[in-house]
C-alpha cells in the first residue's frame, strides 16, 4: 500500500531515497542531542535537590517531593531511548505553499528557543498521525513512518493519503501498514511491548476517549485490547495528571504471570506509577491464587453473597437474649454481678444498628454506652450516688476487667473480615441459618463449607472485601499514631538542626539534616502514590483498568467498582471467552447498574495476532461456543496452514519430538502447549524442559510452557500446541476454552489430539499430519 517511497536499510539504493534517509537523519540527530542535553539538567537540578539545605519538617517535605518529581523525569527521559521519534506527518495549511513536517515521538521536546521539535504521540498535535485516512485526511498530505534502531534511521515507509490511489487494505482502513506488518511478524519474547507507532485508528479511539464514565471495549481475540487499554492509561496520566497522579491509576489482570506478561509496556511509555494486581490481591494481606471449581465459583460469585456477608455481620450483633439465654444483661465485675435492664441494652444496640456506620466503628458506640450503664449499674449495686462526670473513669476501669470485657465481645465483637468468613464457612449452623436468610438454598449453603486454616481462592477475595468494607475498621488509634509520628518527626529534625550548630558539622555541609534526623526514625523514605495506594484497602484510585473482564463475577465487580467513586473505568474482554462461571454474559447487565447511563461499550474487529488460516480453525470452534458471533478478521491473510497430529501412545512418546518440530519451525521464539486442567501436569511431566507457571517463576520467558486455557488467557505465543482438544471440550465452558487455546498462536497451530479429532476441528483432517 505505500505509495512513493519506500526505503529501507537494504533497499537505500536510489539517490532519493539516500536523500530522505539522510535528512531524517539530521533531525532524529538533533531530537537525540536535545534529549542528551535534559538528560544532564535533570541529573544536575536532582543532585541539587539532595544537596540543598533545608529546615523544618515542611520544608524536608517540599525538597522531597522537589527530588521526587526530578527523579521521575529522569525515569521517563531513560525509558525513551528506542524508538525516540517513530513518524512524522506533512500537514498541507491553507494558504502555505509547504506543508508543515511535524514529528511524533514517545515524549514531546522543544529545543533552547522553545520551539516544538518532537511531538508527544498523546498530544493532541500527535492524532492526526494515527486518525487520519484518506477519506478524512485531516490534513494529512503523507504519513511517514521512521525505523530508528539505536539512534540511526534503518528505513522509512511512507502513506500517501490520496483517496484515489486506494488499496484493499487501505480500505479496510489500516494504517502505516509496512510498519504494522513488520511489528506483527517479530518472534514473541514473553513480554507485551508497546505499540505507539502503530497504534490503529479503531484504537486510537479508544486511548483517547474522555476519562469519564465506564467505556467497555469488547472484541475478539487479538483484537488489542489490552495494548489499546494499557496505552488508554499511559494517554490519561498524560492528559489528566494533576489528577491521576494524586489518586492512582489501578490496572486489575487475571493473574501474576499476566500481570508480568503486560507489565513492561506501561514503563516502556515512561509510566511506571500504576499498581497491578489480581483480583486475589485486592485485599491488603491476602494473597489467593488458587481458584474454586466452577459449582464453588457459581455461588460466591453471585451477588445474593452481599447478602449474606450482610446477614453474618448482623448476626454477630447479638442481643443478650442470644448471648445470655436472658433478656437482661447480667455481669461479673470485681464490685460483684451488676444487671443492665433488657430494655436499655435493646436501646443501645438498636441505635447502634441504625447508626449506618460500619460495624467495628459502631461497636465503639456500644462499648462506651453500656460500659456506663455498666458503671451506673455498679455504682447502684454499692449503693454509691452516680456521679456523672465520673463515669467515663469508671467505665475505663471496668474495660480492663476480663469479665466485662467478655460479656460485650459477645454482645458486639471486634471482628476482621478473615474471622467473620472463617468463623461463618466452618459453623454448619451458623451457615445454615445466615444463608437462608440471604435466599440460599441448601445445596448452595453446603457448598460455602470450608475446613478451618484452608487457604483463600481468588473467588474468595471479593467476600472478603465485602466484609471488610461492613465491618470497617476503628482507625482512631492509628489516625492518634500517625499524629504523633509526624509530631515526633519535627522534633526529631529540630533536635538534628539544634546537633548539627553545637557540633559545627552543619558549616561545613558536612551532613544534612535530614540525614542526620533520619538516623531516629525509621519511617524510610516517601512513599509513593502507588505505594500507599497498594496498601491500603480503602484507597479512591483516578481510573482502573481491568483486563479479561469478562471473568469477573458480580462480587468482582462490587470490589473494583468500590475502589473507584468516580466510576471512571476501561473495562477490556470478550464474552465469547468467558471461561469462569460467574462470569459475564452482557457487559450492560454486568455494569449498568453500577454506573447508570454512563456505559458505553466501543467494539474492535481487527485480529493483529492470529493469521486467517488459524483463524478459520477458531471461526468454527466459536461457531459452536458462541452461536451467531463474528470472529475478528486477521490483519495478516496468509500464514502457516495449522495442523492435527493423532498421539498414540503415552504423552511423553509423542509430545517432545512435536515440540522439537514446532522449536525448529519458529526459531527465536516461543511455544505454549494449552491443555486441559485435568491434564496439565502430565503433559508438563512429558515434555523435558517445559516449564509451568508458579508464584515467583517468570514461566513465560521460557521457551516451552505448559498452560491451561485459563492460564493463557490473555497471553500469546509464536506455536501454539493443543493437546488432547477432546479434553479441554469436557470441560463445563469447554468449547469457550477450545476457542481461547486456538487464539494464541501467532504463527503457527498444531492440535495434538488421541482418539478421534473432535468434529469443530474437522477443518484440520484436511491438512497434512493425520
Ligand atoms: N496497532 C498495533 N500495532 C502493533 N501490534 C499490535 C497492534 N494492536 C495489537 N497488536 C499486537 O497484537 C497482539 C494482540 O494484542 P492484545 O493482546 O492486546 O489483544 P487482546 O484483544 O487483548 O487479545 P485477547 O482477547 O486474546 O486477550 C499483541 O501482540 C499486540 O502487541
Amino acid at each position: 500500500m505505500n505509495h512513493g517511497q519506500q526505503a529501507s536499510e537494504s533497499a537505500a539504493d536510489t539517490s532519493a531515497e539516500r536523500a530522505a534517509l539522510a535528512t531524517e537523519q539530521a533531525r532524529v540527530d538533533v531530537m537525540y542531542r536535545r534529549l542528551d542535553e535534559l538528560r544532564a539538567n535533570t541529573e544536575g537540578r536532582l543532585s541539587d535537590a539532595h544537596a540543598q539545605e533545608r529546615s523544618g519538617y515542611a520544608a524536608l517535605e517540599e525538597r522531597e517531593t522537589r527530588a521526587f518529581e526530578h527523579a521521575r523525569r529522569r525515569g521517563q527521559l531513560g525509558s525513551v531511548e528506542e524508538g525516540l521519534c517513530f513518524g512524522r506527518i506533512d500537514l498541507a495549511h491553507p494558504g502555505e505553499d509547504d506543508p508543515e513536517a511535524r514529528y511524533i515521538g514517545r515524549i514531546g521536546l522543544r529545543d533552547a528557543e522553545h520551539e516544538t521539535i518532537l511531538v508527544d504521540w498523546r498530544a493532541p498535535a500527535a492524532r492526526p498521525f494515527y486518525a487520519a485516512t484518506p477519506f478524512d485526511t485531516q490534513g494529512v498530505t503523507r504519513r511517514r513512518s521512521l525505523r530508528v534502531r539505536r539512534r540511526r534511521v534503518v528505513g522509512l515507509d511512507d502513506d500517501v493519503l490520496d483517496a484515489e490511489r486506494l488499496s484493499d487494505s487501505e480500505r479496510s482502513g489500516l494504517v502505516g501498514e509496512a510498519a504494522l506488518l513488520d511489528s506483527l511478524q517479530r518472534g514473541r519474547t514473553g513480554r507485551m511491548g508497546d505499540i505507539v507507532a502503530t497504534i490503529q485508528a479503531e484504537q486510537d479511539r479508544v486511548i483517547r476517549a474522555p476519562l469519564s464514565g465506564i467505556m467497555v471495549v469488547q472484541g475478539g481475540p487479538g483484537t488489542g485490547k489490552t495494548v489499546a487499554a494499557l496505552h488508554r492509561a499511559a494517554y490519561l496520566l498524560y492528559t489528566h495528571r494533576r489528577v491521576l497522579e494524586r489518586r492512582g491509576v489501578l490496572v486489575v489482570g487475571p493473574n501474576p504471570a499476566f500481570l508480568r506478561y503486560i507489565g513492561d509496556v506501561l514503563p516502556a511509555l515512561g509510566e511506571s506509577e500504576a499498581v497491578m494486581r489480581t483480583l486475589g490481591e485486592l485485599v491488603p494481606g491476602v494473597h489467593a491464587t488458587a481458584h474454586d471449581d466452577h459449582e464453588h465459583a457459581r455461588v460466591k460469585g453471585s451477588a445474593r453473597m452481599a447478602d449474606l456477608v450482610r446477614a453474618a455481620v448482623e448476626d454477630r450483633q447479638r442481643g443478650p437474649r442470644q448471648a445470655f439465654d436472658t433478656e437482661d444483661l447480667h455481669v461479673v465485675t470485681d464490685s460483684g454481678t451488676v444487671t443492665v435492664p433488657g430494655q436499655v441494652c435493646a436501646q443501645v444496640l438498636e441505635t447502634a444498628r441504625g447508626l449506618g456506620l460500619a460495624h467495628n466503628v459502631a461497636r465503639k458506640y456500644v462499648v462506651t454506652t453500656l460500659l456506663r450503664e455498666i458503671a451506673r449499674a455498679e455504682s447502684h449495686l454499692l449503693e454509691r450516688p452516680v456521679d456523672e462526670e465520673d463515669l467515663p473513669f469508671l467505665a475505663e476501669r471496668l474495660w480492663f476487667e476480663d469479665p466485662v470485657h467478655a460479656a460485650l465481645e459477645a454482645l458486639w465483637p471486634y471482628l476482621g473480615p478473615q474471622q467473620l468468613l472463617e468463623e461463618l464457612y466452618g459453623d454448619p449452623e451458623a451457615l445454615e441459618r445466615v444463608g437462608e436468610s440471604a435466599g440460599l438454598d441448601s445445596g448452595e449453603r453446603a457448598l460455602l463449607a470450608r475446613e478451618a486454616g484452608a487457604p483463600w481462592t481468588v473467588e474468595d477475595v471479593p467476600l472478603l472485601d465485602e466484609a471488610a468494607e461492613l465491618l470497617g475498621e476503628d482507625n482512631s488509634a492509628e489516625q492518634a499514631a500517625e499524629r504523633r509520628r509526624r509530631a515526633e518527626q519535627e522534633d526529631e529534625v529540630r533536635y538534628a538542626q539544634g546537633a548539627l550548630e553545637i557540633t559545627g558539622m552543619h558549616e561545613d555541609n558536612r551532613i544534612e539534616v535530614a540525614d542526620f534526623a533520619s538516623f531516629h526514625h525509621d519511617g524510610g523514605p516517601e512513599r509513593t502514590t502507588a505505594d500507599r495506594a497498594a496498601a491500603d484497602r480503602e484507597w479512591a484510585y483516578g481510573h482502573v483498568v481491568v483486563d479479561e473482564a469478562q471473568e469477573l463475577s458480580a462480587m468482582g465487580w462490587r470490589a473494583i467498582v468500590r475502589r473507584v467513586p468516580t466510576r471512571s473505568l476501561t473495562v477490556v474482554g470478550d464474552l465469547a471467552q468467558t471461561g469462569g462461571a460467574g462470569g459475564a454474559g452482557s457487559w450492560t447487565e454486568a455494569l449498568e447498574h453500577h454506573a447508570p447511563g454512563k456505559v458505553h461499550v466501543e467494539h474492535l474487529r481487527v485480529n493483529y495476532r492470529t493469521p486467517a488460516p488459524i483463524m478459520a480453525v477458531a471461526a468454527d470452534v466459536l461457531a459452536v461456543a458462541e452461536p451467531g458471533q463474528e470472529p475478528p478478521e486477521s490483519v495478516r491473510t496468509e500464514g502457516d496452514p495449522p495442523r492435527a497430529v493423532a498421539v498414540d501412545g503415552p504423552w511423553e512418546e509423542g509430545l517432545p519430538g512435536l515440540v522439537e518440530e514446532e522449536r525448529g519451525a519458529i526459531g527465536e521464539g516461543r511455544v505454549a502447549l494449552v491443555t486441559a486442567d485435568r491434564l496439565v501436569e502430565e503433559v508438563a511431566a512429558a515434555v523435558p524442559g517445559a516449564a509451568r507457571p508458579a508464584p515467583g517463576r517468570d514461566a513465560l520467558s521460557q521457551e516451552v510452557v505448559v498452560l491451561t486455557a485459563t492460564e493463557a488467557k490473555g497471553l500469546e505465543f509464536d506455536s501454539v500446541v493443543v493437546v488432547a482438544p477432546e479434553a479441554v471440550l469436557e470441560q463445563p465452558r469447554g468449547a469457550n476454552d477450545l476457542y481461547v487455546a486456538v487464539t494464541r498462536a501467532t504463527r503457527r497451530l498444531t492440535v495434538a489430539h488421541s482418539g478421534d479429532l473432535p468434529p469443530v476441528l474437522a477443518r484440520l483432517r484436511e491438512t497434512a499430519g493425520v
